[in-house]
Parts: C-alpha cells; sequence; structure tokens
C-alpha cells in the first residue's frame, strides 16, 4: 500500500550570496515564501509546519501562486528534500516528472533516450525493453529515434519525453506543470494515454494552473499560500475559495470529462 506523511515539515533555503538592500525590497512583494533575515545569512521559508497523510487512490491538485510552494512540496513528497524541520514518510517507488526533459541526454539517439528515461523514472531494462515498440510508435518519430536527441526541435524532444512519462507504471506520481504545456494536437493525442497513467498509478499529485486538467485528473486539492497549506479539501470546494469563484459553473462536460468553456487556467 502507498503512502505519503508529513509531520510538521518546513523546508528552508540559506542564501549564502544574497544582498540585504535587495532583499527588503523582495520582503515588500506578494510572490514566494517568506525571506527571514535574523541570523546573519538570510533563509527563504518555501515550506513552513505542513502536515499531510495522502494513501492509494488520492487525486490531489496542488494550486498557488507564483513561489507559493507547491514545486518545493512535490519535491518533499518525492523524498528529494528533506525537511529542514519536522518529518516525512514516503511509503512507494516514486515516479517524479518535474521536466520532461530531465534524464535526456543530447548525444544519444531518441532510442537510447527513450531507455535512459525509463530507468531514471524507476522502470527496469526488460520493462522498457517491452515498451520502446509502443513508445516510438506513440511520437511518430520515424527514422528521428535513430538520430542524437540534439537533432530533435523542442516539440518532437515532448514527443519523446511523454511517450516514456505515460508509459510508466508509478506506484507514486508526481506531475509538476510542465506536462501541460505541449502543443494542443499532441496534447490531444497524449490524453488519453495521460488519463491511462493516472489511473494505474497508486498515488497521484499535480501541481497544475489549469482547472481543465485539474479537473480531468483530480477529486481533491491542495492550496498552497506562502509556504503554508491554506487549504485541503474536496477539487471543485477548493478551487472556488482559491480563484474567488466557483470554475466547475463555467465547464461543460464532454465525454464525462469537464471542459472549460472560455479560457483554461489562470
Ligand atoms: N533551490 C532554491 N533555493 C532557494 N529558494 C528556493 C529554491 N527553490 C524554491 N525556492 C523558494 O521557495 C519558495 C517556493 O518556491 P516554489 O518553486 O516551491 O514555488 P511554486 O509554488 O512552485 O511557484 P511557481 O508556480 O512559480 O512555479 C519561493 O519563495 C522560492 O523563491
Amino acid at each position: 500500500m502507498v503512502s505519503i506523511d508529513v509531520w510538521n515539515a518546513s523546508v528552508d533555503f540559506p542564501i549564502f550570496d544574497a544582498k540585504s538592500r535587495s532583499l527588503k525590497k523582495l520582503a515588500l512583494g506578494k510572490v514566494g515564501g517568506k525571506i527571514g533575515s535574523e541570523g546573519r545569512v538570510p533563509i527563504i521559508e518555501a515550506l513552513h509546519d505542513i502536515s499531510l497523510s495522502l494513501k492509494d487512490g488520492d487525486r490531489v491538485g496542488l494550486v498557488g501562486h507564483n513561489g507559493a510552494g507547491k514545486s518545493t512540496l512535490l519535491r518533499l513528497l518525492a523524498g528529494i528534500y528533506e525537511p529542514t524541520r519536522g518529518r516525512s514518510r514516503i511509503v512507494g517507488k516514486v515516479a517524479p516528472v518535474f521536466d520532461l526533459g530531465v534524464g535526456m541526454d543530447p548525444e544519444i539517439s531518441g532510442y537510447e533516450n527513450i531507455m535512459i528515461r525509463g530507468l531514471f523514472l524507476g522502470m527496469s531494462r526488460k520493462q522498457m525493453e517491452t515498451r520502446v515498440d509502443d513508445i516510438a510508435e506513440f511520437t511518430e518519430l520515424g527514422d528521428y529515434l535513430q538520430m542524437p536527441l540534439r537533432t530533435y526541435s523542442t516539440g518532437m524532444r515532448v514527443r519523446l519525453a511523454l511517450g516514456v512519462v505515460t508509459s510508466i507504471n508509478p506506484e507514486i506520481l508526481l506531475l509538476d506543470e510542465g506536462i501541460g504545456a505541449v502543443d494542443a494536437a499532441f496534447m490531444a493525442k497524449a490524453r488519453d494515454r495521460l488519463k491511462d497513467l493516472v489511473a494505474r498509478s497508486g498515488l497521484l499529485v499535480f501541481a497544475n494552473h489549469s482547472d481543465e486538467f485539474l479537473a480531468e485528473f483530480c477529486d481533491t486539492a491542495i492550496w498552497m499560500d506562502e509556504g503554508h497549506v491554506k487549504m485541503h479539501g474536496g477539487l471543485r470546494e477548493v478551487l472556488t475559495a482559491y480563484k474567488g469563484f466557483d470554475p466547475f459553473e463555467r465547464m461543460h462536460v464532454h465525454n464525462e470529462t469537464p471542459v472549460l468553456s472560455g479560457n483554461g487556467g489562470e
């Protein structure tokens, strides 16, 4: 059974090369975690006193303004960051999908990158060997798969990365924004694969600014604000409190998939 528990966890970043004059200006801004400067080294409190208990089957959207702590929380949940104070316990294999390009090598071929990226996401070589043909077909990259990755356009790289990401079997799937940033035509094709991926994941936490994406993949949400969990509850309830209106009222349902009728996201 997979689970993530976090008890009163904080994550601080000491900034050794900060300039004190510019820090004063920054402290007046609305964006980002709190900057403390009582000691000699300024400290950014990216997460403050977080307590969470997530379990198998949870589908959690992560919302909040820029710098609110979403990415830092995902890294804490992945075990990439240890809490500075407090405790965390992660049970299960984590697939952190924070940056589609991470783990890709520009000098090796598309095929080789499929293998490397799969291993990076916790798959075995054998598992990847059985998936490589399916991934290749999905990407529609044809002979390019034998060429070094540096010859690919940005969109071609995204196709390759999405092909691999959507082929894995994650126990705990942590997705950061980037995944929504592919061109619309390819996204339409990737959508079903993404849905299957989420369906076979044990636990999902998905940071995204698009209501449409959140409604499609999540049923609960966490609203981060200045490094705190401001609200944790049902998706609709949290989005309504965060946005100041109910975004679900503007959605209509297509094939059981809620779709935003206006512009998606913020
Ligand atoms: N490696 C780091 N070193 C220092 N400060 C950091 C680091 N990573 C994040 N922070 C700080 O932690 C706070 C939270 O940042 P985080 O990236 O988690 O926010 P976010 O909610 O993901 O923002 P966005 O929506 O803009 O991606 C910010 O104040 C940021 O400046």
